[in-house]
């Protein structure tokens, strides 16, 4: 069986494959080993690592080496454990990439993107395009750390030494193949390329300074990227691998790994952020999605991931960073149960909770700011996240129905959020409409699902979705009557104030 690359599986081999996911989020990453047995998806957990970004002479960095070294360390593992052949599909956060040389080497660290350098540069490039001319073209939402805005800020010297700019998936996949590709669904993240065209857009290219060959050509995720190049690491005991371009945007994965079923359903991936909205097969880039901050990301299989970026469990992260006390994720829904009711109204998409120092003292300054009660305790300020990030993922259901005109009647949540019952409760109260938890690990799930897809073990997406739910228990949360209008107008009216005075 020949693939559009002309790497060959030998049929036998494939039936005999077993398929390893990475999946790298912003907070944690991990490999996990998926195989089809009796008709249902089991899955095993290989290795687990944390992520996150350093701050170096100012400038906040990810650690791409160390990424490549537990990629590595997990399929040795998996070669240690009796899998001598695999595909290995890789995905991560996005926008973020590597510059390489024309050697072929990096020339320099990863940036985060929550490094400070763009918080001003969304406005600087208006000066010479409007957002609603970048809209138009690309769909995607205004984020300071967007890849166009990370590039415009950019070191010019640097740009001009480089020969390839990888997105940090596609620069895991060419360490280990050395091949280098753009894969258009965490491309479509960078907001440099043209929805209608479905290629890059020049003219956005030459207002950065970028020209087109300094990308790698544009791949649909499912394609077989190589084998993977075990002399180059002679130090690992490695197994046989295919590396598949999957979708190797996190949150592409992940919607390939909800279980949704016919029409009427959103997501919501629950991680470091919050990705809410649904699948369609044509981009909405009207005046209010514009207005709304909603995005056109490019998902698998030609569709189009119509969502908002709503700050996520980033907040209970840093939270838990700042707290002297260790408390776990379990520890903080408890604290907040504790706490009676919904005490402060936090606009947390306001770009002051994207990298603050400390998050305590940023969430505290906003309600003294506002003149609200202020959350000292853990309990308190998990409450306050909670109970806002309900309220936002309520408020965006009902944007995605106006803006879209479709039904949505039953929310999917899947990711790491996915296993706060609390949450999801809130959630499903406030937003009136049945919550669908798990898998909690649907972004590693989406990413099997596409090798397996890609290789011929599954017939396409509504078979492999199908298998997701035989495979799975998906707890179901019906919402209590509550007058669920009257909070969230509250709470819009608040924010509206806030703002207005600032
Ligand atoms: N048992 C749990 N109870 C409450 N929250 C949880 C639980 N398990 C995970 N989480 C939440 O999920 C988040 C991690 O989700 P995950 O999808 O792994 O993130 P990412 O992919 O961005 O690294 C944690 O920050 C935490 O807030
Ligand atoms: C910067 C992007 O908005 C971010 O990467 C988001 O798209 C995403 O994929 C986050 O995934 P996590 O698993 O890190 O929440
Ligand atoms: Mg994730």
């Amino acid at each position: 069986m020949l693939n559009k690359e002309g790497i060959s599986l030998d049929k036998r081999k494939v039936d005999s494959v077993s398929y390893i996911a990475v999946d790298i989020g912003a907070s944690s990453g991990r490999l996990i080993l998926g195989e089809i047995n009796n008709g249902k998806l089991e899955m095993q957990e290989i290795s687990r690592f944390a992520n996150g970004f350093t701050n170096q002479n100012g400038t906040s960095f990810w650690d791409v080496d160390h990424l490549l070294n537990q990629i590595l360390l997990g399929l040795q593992k998996a070669k240690s454990m009796g899998y001598e052949h695999c595909t290995v599909g890789i995905d991560t956060w996005a926008v973020d990439y590597v510059l390489v040389g024309s050697n072929g080497k990096r020339l320099r660290e990863a940036v985060s993107y929550r490094d400070a350098r763009t918080k001003q540069t969304i406005q600087k490039m208006e000066k010479f395009i409007p957002k609603k001319t970048i809209y138009e073209k690309t769909g995607i939402q205004f984020q300071p750390f967007n890849t166009i805005y990370q590039l415009y800020e950019e070191d010019k010297k640097l740009l001009d030494e480089t020969d390839k700019i990888l997105l940090i998936p596609d620069y895991l996949g060419y360490c280990l193949t050395g091949v280098a590709v753009t894969e258009e669904t965490n491309g479509s993240t960078t907001q440099l390329l043209n929805i209608h065209k479905h290629d890059f857009d020049e003219e956005l290219l030459g207002l950065i300074g970028v020209k087109k060959s300094q990308f790698a050509k544009l791949t649909e995720p499912g394609t077989i990227l190589g084998l993977l190049k075990k002399d180059w690491f002679p130090e690992f005991d490695l197994p046989d691998a295919e590396i598949v371009t999957v979708a190797t945007h996190d949150t592409a994965s992940a919607v390939v790994g909800t279980p949704g079923e016919g029409e009427n359903w959103a997501y919501l991936s629950s991680g470091t952020w919050s990705l809410l909205g649904i699948e369609t097969d044509i981009p909405v880039v009207s005046r209010q999605a514009l207005e709304e901050n909603y995005t056109n990301e490019w998902g698998a299989f030609k569709t189009i991931r119509f969502l908002k970026n709503i700050m996520g469990m980033w907040l209970i992260q840093e939270v838990r960073r700042i707290l002297p006390k260790n408390y776990t994720f379990p520890e903080f829904v408890e604290e907040a149960k504790k706490v009676s009711g919904f005490k402060q109204v936090v606009n947390f998409n306001d770009e002051r909770f994207l990298n603050p120092e400390n998050m305590v003292e940023e969430i505290q300054q906003y309600c003294r700011e506002t003149n609200q009660v202020v959350p000292e305790s853990a309990g308190e300020l998990a409450n306050c996240i909670y109970n806002n990030l309900a309220i936002l993922y309520s408020i965006a259901l009902d944007e995605l129905e106006q803006i879209t005109g479709n039904k949505i009647d039953r929310l999917h949540i899947v990711g790491g959020g996915s296993n706060n019952e609390w949450l999801n409760q809130l959630t499903a109260d406030l937003s009136g409409r049945n919550v669908y938890a798990g898998p909690g690990e649907a972004t590693a799930v989406g990413n099997l699902l596409m090798q397996m897809i890609a290789t011929g073990r599954l017939k396409d997406l509504k078979e492999a979705r199908a298998l997701v739910r035989e495979s799975i228990d998906l707890k179901m949360y019906r919402p209590k009557v509550i007058d669920r209008k009257t909070i969230v107008l509250k709470y819009k009216k608040a924010v509206n104030s806030m703002m207005a005075a600032k």
